[in-house]
């Protein structure tokens, strides 16, 4: 049964009278749990989870961690039953539920696609109408088919209905089982779809791991700095720092190829000829401006890693 917030409150108070602390909901299992963790960890929100306990309390921060299903951290963090949340935006959209997404995280990144078996030759999602689609996200589905039906049924005589059947995992795997003509699940790399002789005709939504509030949730200030220390991990992720030698004369080509977030940081050296760049540098584009940096005539091109920033 899941935890109410009479135990959760009953929880906080046994621990601390003074006030309640912060509810941060993480998903317990799956595909965003060990980023979640790395995530906590950046952002130095210490815990000590005992076996089998689905709560920890923040030893460093007034917070306390609830690890539940990625699928119903919306519900929780739109009740209020919690403040706080990870989880997908494609949860957020299936469950309806009235939450402010605060940050998107850069991970957790998959399309909810539309898929029919290669060999159905079916390319348009207004074959389906009248078929049979089987998927996880059901009320997303069924939204999407009501329209799909509306707009179908304008021309015909006799109203035709799509069915959409609820499968919690596999989905697959419907196809092949005769359950589906087609179906709507989450594609990545493609992997699973491709094994399972599907190709996909339509994308629904794209989704990433996003941070969730609760519209009306209490410790605004500790949400804040919770979510500015997310922010610092996720910015670090994305950039690297460099350092480089460059001539004077070639300094505003260097500025060109590395403009920074703001403005690079440009110091002398004891040769007045040249000047020394740092910067911090997209980390998806850094091996190409290495190259034009090169190009230019640059020097000593270190790029070092950052674990943490604050823009
Ligand atoms: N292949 C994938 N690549 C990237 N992100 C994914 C992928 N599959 C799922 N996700 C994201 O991770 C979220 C959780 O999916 P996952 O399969 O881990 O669920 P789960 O932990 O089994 O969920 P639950 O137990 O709540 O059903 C999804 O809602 C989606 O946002
Ligand atoms: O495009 P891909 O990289 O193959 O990823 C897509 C698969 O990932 C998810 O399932 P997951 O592997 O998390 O397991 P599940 O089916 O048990 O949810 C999703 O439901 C797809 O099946």
């Amino acid at each position: 049964m899941p935890l109410t917030k009479t135990d959760f409150i009953t929880l906080n108070e046994a621990k601390d009278p003074q006030a309640s602390r912060l509810l941060f909901a993480i998903p317990k299992k799956g595909r965003l749990y060990e980023h979640c963790q790395k995530l906590l960890a950046g952002a130095d929100i210490q815990y000590h989870r005992k076996n089998r306990l689905d709560i920890a309390l923040s030893t460093n921060q007034h917070v306390s961690l609830v690890f539940l299903p990625a699928s119903d951290i919306p519900k929780f963090v739109g009740e209020g039953i919690v403040d706080l949340g990870i989880t997908g935006q494609d949860m957020v959209a299936e469950s309806g539920a009235d939450v402010d997404e605060v940050m998107e995280l850069g991970f957790g990144k998959c399309d909810l696609c539309v898929q029919v078996p290669i060999a159905s030759g079916i390319t348009d999602v207004k074959d389906l109408v009248g078929k049979r689609i089987v998927t996880s996200f059901e009320h997303l589905v069924t939204k999407y088919v009501a329209q799909l039906d509306a707009d179908a049924n304008k021309t015909r005589k006799q109203p035709v209905k799509t069915a959409v059947s609820f499968v919690s995992g596999s989905v697959e795997a419907a196809c092949a089982l005769g359950l589906a003509d087609a179906i709507v699940d989450l594609v990545e790399s493609g992997e699973t779809m491709r094994a399972a002789g599907l190709t996909p005709i339509h994308t629904l939504l794209s989704s990433q791991a996003v941070l969730i509030a609760n519209k009306k949730a209490p410790h605004p200030e500790l949400t804040a700095k919770i979510t500015r220390r997310i922010r610092g991990v996720i910015l670090a992720a994305r950039y690297v720092y460099c350092n480089y030698n460059v001539a004077r004369a070639k300094l505003a080509e260097a500025i060109k190829i590395t403009p920074g977030r703001k403005a690079p940081t440009v110091s002398p050296l004891e040769n007045d000829q040249w000047v020394a760049i740092s910067v911090m540098v997209a980390k998806d584009k850094v091996a190409e401006i290495m190259d034009q940096l090169e190009a230019i005539g640059a020097t000593d091109i270190l790029v070092f890693s950052i674990t943490n920033c604050r823009a």
